[in-house]
């Protein structure tokens, strides 16, 4: 059997494109229809496609290529007159490691309305903008047009996530690269929750991944071309816990994604696909924001009219100067509302994946003890606790920490960061056991704490055992080494092994 070394396979050994006797269900799929289907993280669903085309969220399935999923919600669609035939068996999961109380069962059904077509329309008007750029690039190298730039919003659950990834897939079959922007803090894209990542897509995504992706270069060698994102700490996971953190991340993001752009031209002509959290118009400044800061051209609105005629008077004189286009989608009736327990558990999911990798790619993440005096921690300021804080604060008095010996700079700068990041005067179990912690690329012996603010993120770590006594913290993170003596940021992300 010849397979595609994206997928499943003979690679893997003992995975071929059969069932070798399990039982199986066959499911046939109708041109312009999708099999809806959703697995519970106890069960593995067994998938092959037997015969013809079929899609998730754009990425083609190879032919006969067993694939493994656990913990998803997706639809195979079925583009071609010939239809798409699949079979599929399902097995408990032994790879789950959270709370195990979930007792649904796999449930499945086929859809004939769906809005593929549509998103493929608005595929096509993108590719054609790229194409137009990419000639003229290759013509003109004093002076280069980026490709374009589209941001996509709409309500909670209305399925940008799922368009982002069918507008990535599609480009990419194309040959053309854009770069995938997440906005959305509660997703790990590459990364892990609480992050803002920009990865150039220059692979098909990684179906069997939590979360669909893939894994980025920290995951080792991997089947899929492993993705070098540009990653933003923001260390919570909504952006209203701390809106001035998030916006100021955004804009950190968006000046290295157009220098990114600036060192490629494939990267410059394919553009950006921008996936946000659910924005309404009450978040103008946000989205203001956002097109300011990567250069937005086209905003593609999901199943929201009234967002969309808000936006097109928000944006009249950007859309009257040609400068910017607005364009409605239909929602998809297949997107699923998902509850708190499910996004708690993929987090969960995602992170263990992060250090411990998956099926396919087993990861020997490294433990160290670190010596709790030897770093500063600074932990992400939630906007809740400003408001408790304020409270008890008699009238015109600040919250900056009283520090007599500081300088008036330092002190100045220590407002500044306040709003933002706040120095852990007491370390301790209480604060740091289980936290994930992000491993800046700023020295401990740095005194301004300012530069924490722009400082890159080198990689998250964990902190999974933390000794008051004996004042250490055992750290576990992907890969060896001497774990850096940098400044380390606390995170409002938290994991349990
Ligand atoms: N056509 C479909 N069939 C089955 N499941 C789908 C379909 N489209 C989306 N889903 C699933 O529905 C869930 C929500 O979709 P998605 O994440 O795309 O929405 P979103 O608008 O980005 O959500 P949020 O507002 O939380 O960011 C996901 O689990 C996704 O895989």
């Amino acid at each position: 059997m010849t397979s595609v070394p994206t997928f499943g396979s003979d690679v893997f050994g003992g995975n071929e494109g059969d069932f070798e006797g399990d039982e199986f269900t066959e499911v046939f799929i109708p041109e312009g229809s999708e099999w809806r289907f959703e697995v519970p993280f106890k069960l593995t669903l067994k998938l092959i496609v037997v015969e013809g085309v079929g899609e998730i969220f754009g990425t083609e399935l190879p032919n006969n290529v067993q694939l493994q999923l656990s913990g998803v919600k997706y639809a195979i669609y079925s583009p071609l007159e010939a239809g798409c035939k699949v079979k599929y068996s399902t097995v408990p999961n032994n790879n789950f490691a959270a709370s195990t109380s979930d007792d649904s069962e796999v449930s499945e059904y086929i859809s004939e309305e769906t809005p593929m077509n549509q998103y493929l329309n608005l595929h096509l008007f993108l590719e054609q903008k790229r194409q137009k750029i990419s000639e003229f690039n290759m013509g003109n190298i004093s002076e280069q047009k980026k490709g374009p730039k589209v941001l996509i919003i709409g309500s909670p659950f209305s399925g940008k996530t799922s368009l982002s990834k069918i507008l990535c897939s599609y480009a990419y079959k194309m040959n053309s690269s854009p770069v995938l922007v997440n906005l959305n803090p509660r997703d790990g894209v590459f990364s892990i929750p609480g992050s803002l990542t920009a990865t150039p897509i220059s692979d098909s995504f990684d179906l069997e991944s939590t979360n669909g992706y893939g894994g980025s270069l920290t995951s080792g060698t991997t089947t899929h071309n492993p993705k070098q994102p540009l990653v933003m700490n923001f260390g919570l996971l909504k952006p209203e816990d701390n809106l001035e953190l998030y916006k100021y991340q955004i804009s950190r993001l968006g000046i290295a994604v157009m220098s990114r752009l600036e060192e490629d031209v494939l990267l410059k002509s394919s553009g950006l696909i921008i996936d946000t959290p659910p924005l309404s118009i009450k978040d103008v400044t946000i989205i203001e924001n956002i097109i300011s800061d990567f250069e937005i051209d086209t905003i593609a609105v999901i199943g929201n009219e009234r967002l969309l005629i808000d936006l097109k008077k928000k944006f009249k004189h950007k859309i009257n100067s040609s400068s910017l286009d607005i364009v409605k989608v239909a929602k998809s009736g297949g997107v699923v509302e998902l509850d708190e327990k499910y996004i708690r558990d993929i987090q969960q999911e995602s992170i263990r994946e992060y250090f411990h990798g998956n099926f396919r790619n087993t990861l020997s993440p490294f433990k160290t003890d670190i010596d709790i005096k030897d770093y500063k921690f600074f932990s992400c300021f939630e906007a809740s606790e400003l408001n408790s804080n304020l409270a008890f604060l008699p009238s015109g008095d600040s919250f900056t920490p009283e520090e007599s010996e500081a300088s008036e700079k330092e002190k100045k700068d220590r407002f500044d960061l306040d709003k933002y990041y706040r120095l852990l005067e007491e370390p301790n179990a209480s604060n740091l056991e289980n936290c994930i912690l992000a491993i800046t690329q700023l020295p401990s012996r740095n005194n301004s704490p300012k530069d924490l603010l722009n400082a890159c993120v080198l990689g998250y770590a964990h902190a999974s055992k933390v000794e008051d006594t004996k004042q250490k913290i055992k750290v576990l993170v992907p890969f060896p080494g001497a774990f850096p003596r940098n400044h380390l940021i606390v995170t409002a992300i938290r994991y349990t092994e």
